[in-house]
């Protein structure tokens, strides 16, 4: 029998094997096991909430997901970026397999910004001084972005998954107990975010089309193994 001497090369949900031996072109695709339990980390309760609604109302999980109660940092960058190092921060401090999500609320007209920054503007403004961003601009449409960034943990290269819902920036209307939902009325309802039920809002919110593809995700890989 031959022995191969192979390394391994991490890709974010694959391991590649490659045959050193000059002659040996295999090349195997391994799926990255999904681990039995993820770390959903964040600071966030609503977050938390949402996040727990959307993935009890999906298929049932072949793994367990558990919360964990992390002050991660506000970083800067591009969206992906910032996420995916959130993730890696975030798996070194839980130690395994994690997800973690960054939100942005990007106006078109100013360019995609305050985007992953608006989390201070809604702090310093309020929801009249985002109005009040606009008011120069006829533009007032918006999206709202959510990026989970997933590692199976702490030395591999988390992977991202990318939701929007379009929308546009409204005076606020409704409960004000979840950031800047009173502000956002997304494209095709009269209501804004926080004037619509949690269940709808949970069907179409960038929140639920990222998280839904990382689900995907999962489920598939975690098929692959069986
Ligand atoms: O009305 C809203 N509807 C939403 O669906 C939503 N999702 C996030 N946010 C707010 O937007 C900023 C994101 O910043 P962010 O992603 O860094 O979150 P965060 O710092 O609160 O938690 P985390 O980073 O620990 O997970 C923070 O002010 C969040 O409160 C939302 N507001
Ligand atoms: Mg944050």
């Amino acid at each position: 029998m031959q022995t191969h001497h192979c390394i391994h090369v991490g890709s974010p949900h694959t391991l590649l094997a490659f045959c050193s031996r000059r002659v040996c072109t295999r090349r195997l695709t391994v799926a990255m096991a999904t681990p039995d339990k993820i770390f959903f980390a964040t600071g966030n309760k609503k977050k938390l909430e949402e996040v727990t609604a959307i993935l009890a109302s999906g298929a049932a999980l072949p793994f367990q997901v558990e919360a964990a109660k992390l002050d991660l940092p506000e970083l800067q960058g591009e969206p992906e970026e910032i996420s995916k190092e959130k993730c890696r921060i975030a798996a070194r401090l839980v130690g395994g397999a994690v997800m973690v999500e960054d939100t942005s609320l990007c106006f078109n007209a100013l360019g995609g910004l305050p985007g992953p920054y608006i989390k201070w503007f809604l702090e310093k403004l309020g929801h009249d001084g985002l109005n009040r961003m606009l008011a120069g601009f006829e533009d007032k449409t918006a999206y709202a972005q959510c990026i989970f960034a997933y590692t199976p943990g702490p030395d591999q290269e988390p992977l991202v998954f990318v939701g929007r819902t379009p929308g546009r920036i409204v005076a606020a209307r409704g409960p004000a107990d979840f950031g800047w939902d009173p502000v956002f009325e997304p494209e095709g309802f009269s209501e804004t975010y926080a004037e619509m039920d949690k269940e709808a809002k949970n069907k179409i919110s960038h929140r639920y089309r990222s998280l839904d593809k990382l689900r995907s995700y999962l489920l598939e890989n975690s098929a692959k193994q069986q």
